[in-house]
């Protein structure tokens, strides 16, 4: 599209890589959304135990994974990780926390010297501490500033909202993201 040879200029597609996690695809949604902008390499963390399909057992277990600081194994594993200067990390707010599979993904990836960029979405409650753990797990990398915008509420049953007249407001709210960023 125009856009992504637009950005070409400013990111070189192939050092950008795009990793999230998302559970009911309002992150997904968000991760496409980028991926559209900047292009690179987009990569959903998959667990080797997935989370119950049930909320409540999974928000009871995220609390006890929270609490004793566990580290759920990735099935995912990124290639060569050296390669790639910009790292998009997107996530939903759990707990008002950092998701455990993203900690394991910044304990076993080392940024260290590569720009990293937060975005998120969550069911009212904001980004809690996540953005400030990124910052925490990355101590040696340029955080920029991240993006976070209301998602669904799993709780209500309300699953994926980033679609129709909502996906189009948040286009555009992605797009004045990566513009004051200066990354497009
Ligand atoms: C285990 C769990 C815990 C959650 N905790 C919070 C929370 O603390 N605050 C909040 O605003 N939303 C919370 N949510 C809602 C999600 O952040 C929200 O639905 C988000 O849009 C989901 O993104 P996804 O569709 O990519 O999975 C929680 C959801 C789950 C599954």
């Amino acid at each position: 599209t125009d856009s992504r040879a637009t950005v070409a200029a400013t990111l070189a597609p192939d050092k950008v890589l795009i990793v999230y996690l998302s559970r009911t695809n309002n992150i997904k949604a968000i991760a496409e959304i980028i991926h559209k902008h900047v292009g690179g390499k987009l990569v959903a963390l998959e667990l080797v135990t997935p989370y119950p399909q049930d909320y409540r057992t999974t928000v009871e277990q995220v609390a006890r994974e929270n609490e004793t600081g566990f580290l759920p194994a990735l099935k995912t594993k990124i290639d060569s990780i050296q390669q790639y200067d910009v790292v998009f990390v997107g996530f939903p707010t759990w707990g008002m926390q950092l998701p455990p599979p993203v900690k394991s993904f910044l304990r076993q990836n080392d940024l260290s010297g590569k720009t990293v960029i937060p975005f998120n979405s969550n069911a009212g409650y904001g980004v809690g501490s996540s953005f400030q753990t990124v910052k925490e797990l990355c101590p040696d990398s340029k955080i920029l500033e991240g993006f976070t915008t209301k998602g669904g509420v799993e709780r209500d049953g309300q699953y994926l909202v980033i679609k129709g007249q909502r996906a189009d407001e948040v286009k555009r709210e992605v797009k004045k993201w990566l513009q004051k960023l200066n990354v497009i």
